[in-house]
């Protein structure tokens, strides 16, 4: 099948289904249980789950690592099955673990990756990337003296190579200390900026919810949620009322407000916006002769739509 000219989605994922087999008799694991997904294209897509949701083998199926048991996958308007070439020359992926080879130098790395992917020699940009993930000092040194996060640059920069329209990372800044993630984020903006469409798992939420303007959160194989991060986030009917008082206790709260001190002391009411609001609650404390210090409100974050998605689910 063609490339559709009208495509609108970097990746299509339909009732996309993975069986590991189990080994020596054992049972069969359903990873993927009939996946339909869609990541728009020049979007920052953040793929979550809990371990063992299927974050891994999706993408994996994705960089063409992994064999899906069914379903369809098309990249950049590629299908999979019928255009292999061109979907696979469409994405790049960064894996998670930090495997490069020890006897190339980066630049020696990033010329056979070029190779693989039939980049003519005119075309290769080999230094230009080495530079942009800060290597070019480190072309000529052998990748078993790189440093962790020299190592992690350098996988970036091989998933680069053929300049590919989508660019997958998996778990990117695990164990990346925050010098290094802020330089990898950085670029990572700059690609997006220059018309990538990045796709990346992490289990820091946090990231995900600075980075990412969609989300799609995958719970034991099912896509169970999908949205602009914006809209995730509205949909909490959470929030939190969050008190400086005299006491060290929790005062009785209404039905439905949860009530917690954090280690500074501070007591954090949790409540439903639907049914309180925080000048209820100030009231309600006030009435306990509760004595108010000092107050905020805190709205929710992506790990309370994280909690309660993946709780339902
Ligand atoms: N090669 C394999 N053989 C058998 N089962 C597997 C294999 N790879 C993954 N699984 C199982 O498939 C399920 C999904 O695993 P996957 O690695 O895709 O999850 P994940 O969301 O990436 O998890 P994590 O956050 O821990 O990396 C898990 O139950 C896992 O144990």
């Amino acid at each position: 099948m063609r490339r559709s000219d009208a495509m609108e989605n970097a990746i299509e994922l339909r009732a996309l289904r993975k069986v590991y087999a189990g080994q020596g008799g054992g049972e069969d694991k359903v990873a993927l249980e009939g996946l339909d997904l869609d990541i728009p294209q020049g979007s920052i897509f953040g793929l979550l789950g809990p371990n063992g949701a299927g974050k891994s083998t999706t993408i994996n199926i994705l960089a063409g690592l992994t064999n899906k048991t069914s379903g369809s996958v098309r990249i950049w308007g590629f299908d999979q099955d019928t255009n292999p070439r061109m979907s696979r020359a469409s994405i790049g992926v960064v894996p998670q673990e930090l495997n490069v080879d020890p006897f190339f130098s980066p630049r020696g790395a990033l010329e056979v990756q070029a190779g693989l992917y039939g980049v003519p020699k005119s075309q290769r940009r080999t230094d230009q990337i080495l530079a942009k993930v800060g290597l070019l000092d480190k072309a000529e040194a052998y990748a078993r003296t790189l440093s962790g996060g020299m190592r992690r640059r350098l996988l970036v920069a091989k998933a680069l190579v053929h300049a590919p329209q989508v660019l997958v990372l998996d778990e990117p800044t695990a164990g990346v200390d925050i010098e290094l993630r802020q330089m990898l984020w950085d670029y990572v903006r700059e690609l997006n900026d220059a018309g990538t469409t990045i796709i990346l798992t992490t289990h820091y939420l946090e990231e995900a919810q600075q980075m990412c303007d969609r989300i799609g959160i995958i719970s034991q194989g099912n896509l169970v949620a999908c949205d602009d991060t914006v809209n995730l986030l509205a949909r909490m009917d959470r929030k939190a009322l969050v008190v400086t008082t005299d006491g060290t206790d929790v005062p009785a709260l209404p039905e439905g407000v949860r009530g917690q001190r954090r280690e500074d002391g501070s007591l954090v009411l949790s409540y439903r916006k639907s049914a309180h609001s925080a000048m209820d609650l100030l009231d309600h404390l006030r009435n306990q002769g509760v004595v108010i210090r000092d107050m905020a409100t805190e709205e929710p974050d992506l790990e309370d739509v994280f909690r309660e998605i993946t709780k339902s689910a």
